[in-house]
């Protein structure tokens, strides 16, 4: 057997479970957004979704840590909100019996559920084995009816070793027009399930088959030259500086306007060709990313033969705990313009201090 295939099945049937959450609670227009401390949205499809997901895991994994964005301190008191969350679990199920088993089925209680989101407060290291879990990456585009991701990786001794983005709003077709833009994507399926396990590749496939058993292989594309490269970065400027991608691409002599895309859709769609430079230029220096916005992402690209690093050139280190503070920012290219692409950056980046 493969390695990691339990691990793979498990991960892509819990993503793929909470996508359905959270389609549900956009449709339905669950409202009960809360801001966090650091003024970031989070949603009951936030919640629901780290619900399911952990569950899932522990199901399957009851000795494994998890590193999960979201925590259930302030659903304690809030009754209102704490409601809306369980009743979207309680009514988000897998079409397929026998996958729903896999998962463990539903949460028993609200009990059950809290619980479920508490166990996301591992902080993760060197050593071992732990998921980092992004339940919805990019809240604001989801909140926007735009792009967003629901993301999921194993990590076990430092290295990414499997790597799941549920994508609901972008195209199934590897070959669609790269758009961030849902309306673009008329008359194309939407839904698409990302994953890669270290050292047997990259796939994609529709997320709403059933068994999720049709993976296919992608690839990033190597574009002929750098001047037809298509780049893309955050939609929200104060996560990735626009300014500064402007002078790269100028530099580079790209003249595509840049694709803005929230969340790790942008490493999805890279990967399959759609895109072929990812940028995240840090705004502010005292930021220090978090490893569940990239695990899975990382991972997605380096298999489907892109090269990743951070702003200097440097692999990032999933070891240090929560967050990657070793590293800054982002630097996602197809390999045969990874090297061009590094320089320009460092080029803007230090003609700046
Ligand atoms: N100042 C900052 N710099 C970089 N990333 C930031 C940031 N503030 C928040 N983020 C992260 O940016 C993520 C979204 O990325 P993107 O801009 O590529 O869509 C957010 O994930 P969540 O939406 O999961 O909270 C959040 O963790
Ligand atoms: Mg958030
Ligand atoms: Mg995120
Ligand atoms: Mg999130």
């Amino acid at each position: 057997m493969a390695p990691y295939a339990k691990e793979l099945r498990v991960a892509s049937l819990a993503v793929q479970r909470a996508t359905l959450l959270t389609q549900r609670v956009f449709h339905e227009k669950v409202k009960g957004t809360e801001l966090k401390s650091d003024k970031s949205p989070v949603t009951i499809g936030d919640y629901g979704a780290q619900a399911l997901i952990i569950a899932a895991i522990r199901h399957n994994f009851p000795d494994d840590a998890i590193v999960g964005e979201e925590d259930s301190s302030s659903l304690q008191d809030n009754t209102d909100i704490r409601s809306q969350v369980w009743n979207a679990i309680k009514s988000t199920r897998l079409s397929s019996e026998s996958a729903e088993k896999e998962l463990g089925g539903s949460i028993k209680n609200e009990q059950a559920m809290l619980a479920a989101i508490s166990a996301g407060s591992s902080t993760g290291g060197s050593k071992g084995r732990f998921w980092a879990l992004d339940p919805i990456d990019g809240t604001k585009g989801f909140l926007r009816g735009g792009q967003y991701a629901v993301c999921l990786a194993l990590i076990v001794d430092g290295e990414i070793e499997v790597g799941v983005l549920g994508c609901p709003n972008l195209p199934v077709d590897d070959q669609a027009s790269f758009s961030a833009d849902i309306s673009d994507a008329e008359g194309h399926q939407r839904g698409v399930l990302f994953a890669a396990v270290r050292g047997h590749g990259a796939t994609s496939q529709a997320l709403s088959d059933d068994d999720l058993k049709q993976p296919k292989a992608i690839q990033m594309k190597s574009p002929p030259s750098l001047a037809d490269a298509t780049f893309c970065e955050s939609v929200e400027a104060d996560h990735s500086s626009h300014g500064d991608q402007a002078a790269i691409a100028n530099k580079l002599g790209i003249t595509k306007p840049s694709v803005r895309m929230d969340s790790q859709s942008k490493y999805g769609s890279i990967a399959r060709g759609a895109g072929d430079i990812y940028l995240r230029l840090p705004v502010s220096q005292s930021y220090e990313e978090k490893i569940w916005d990239h695990a899975a992402g990382v991972l997605i690209v380096a298999e489907a033969g892109g090269i990743i690093t951070d702003i200097k050139g440097k692999k990032h280190d999933f070891t240090q705990g929560r967050t990657l503070k070793k590293n800054k920012g982002v630097v996602a290219a197809a390999k045969n313009l990874h090297a061009d692409v590094l320089k320009a950056v460092q080029e803007v980046l230090d003609a700046k201090q």
